[in-house]
């Protein structure tokens, strides 16, 4: 097994308290998407994605992300098709981000980096009844993987971005509902890359199958600096301390082949 102080490059985010046993470890998360290595499957599927934007719960500030949550209690959100055999359910969708516009993305895609990354999390409720349970199973979780660029701002995006200054501490959360996260898909479902990894953060679990969309969405500058205004601390701490560079560092592809739905 692999621990987090092995591994030179990791920088111990102040979350990752102590050595962190990695199961296995050869199957971890993020990676770089080699394109010229990644392999065309012609049996992959577009995306089915089916959000039922009556199921958004809350926002919330977790101390490392903001997550944006929904009823994963019944099959009213869920996520089927591309390379899945089995039907999931959306339970949230996050990002991660950099203090700056040159970086802040998990994936990369020839070592191009992204100045955000949208991650919306299912797991697999054909096999599982429940997040936990599935979190630890190799076919448990399916997560959307999409690259943000700064450019045009995004109308769908402002709702939530108009959010932000409540859950500014962590473990602040307020209501927040109606929001369909179909709005923050690129309009290209069709062209992803796709491979088994893990968590990006703890407890790093080998359990995802990654479904990166080749085209990214564009927000604004001014969006993408709310993300950057939400803080790692809570309220009582006294040093506040910007929630920024929230991403893990590139993992080994230990052999692992990346497919890709487009020639
Ligand atoms: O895609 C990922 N991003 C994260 O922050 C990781 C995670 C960890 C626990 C729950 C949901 C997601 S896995
Ligand atoms: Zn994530």
């Amino acid at each position: 097994a692999v621990t987090l102080r092995d591994l030179p490059a990791v920088k111990l985010h102040p979350m990752w308290q102590g050595p962190l046993v990695v199961p296995g470890g050869d199957r971890q998360s993020p990676i770089d998407i080699v394109v010229r290595k990644s392999v065309f499957d012609s049996e992959l599927k577009p995306l089915v994605t089916d959000y039922d934007p009556q199921t958004c719960q809350q926002i919330w500030n977790n101390g490392y992300s903001f997550l944006v949550e929904y009823d994963d209690t019944t099959d009213k959100s869920t996520l089927k098709g591309g390379p899945l055999q089995d039907k999931f359910r959306l339970c949230q969708f996050h990002f991660h981000w950099g203090e700056s516009n040159a970086w802040g993305s998990e994936h990369t895609v020839d070592r191009r980096l992204f100045p955000a990354e949208l991650h919306l999390v299912h797991w697999n409720s054909d096999k599982y009844s429940l997040f936990e349970e599935a979190v630890m199973e190799d076919n448990g979780l399916a997560v959307i993987g999409v690259f943000l660029k700064v450019g045009r701002r995004h109308e769908g995006l402002q709702k939530l971005v108009d959010a932000l200054p409540a859950i500014r501490h962590k473990g602040s959360v307020v209501e927040f509902t109606r929001f369909d996260p179909a709005c923050l898909l690129p309009t290209n479902t069709e062209d992803y890359w796709t491979y088994h990894g893990s968590l990006t953060t703890p407890p790093l679990t080998e359990s995802v199958t990654w479904i990166v969309m080749k085209q990214h969405i564009e927000v604004s500058h001014d969006q993408l600096a709310v993300f950057r205004s939400l803080l790692f601390t809570s309220a009582e701490e006294e040093v506040q301390k910007s929630m920024v560079n929230n991403f893990r560092v590139q993992q080994p592809l230990c052999g692992r082949s990346v497919r890709s739905s487009f020639t």
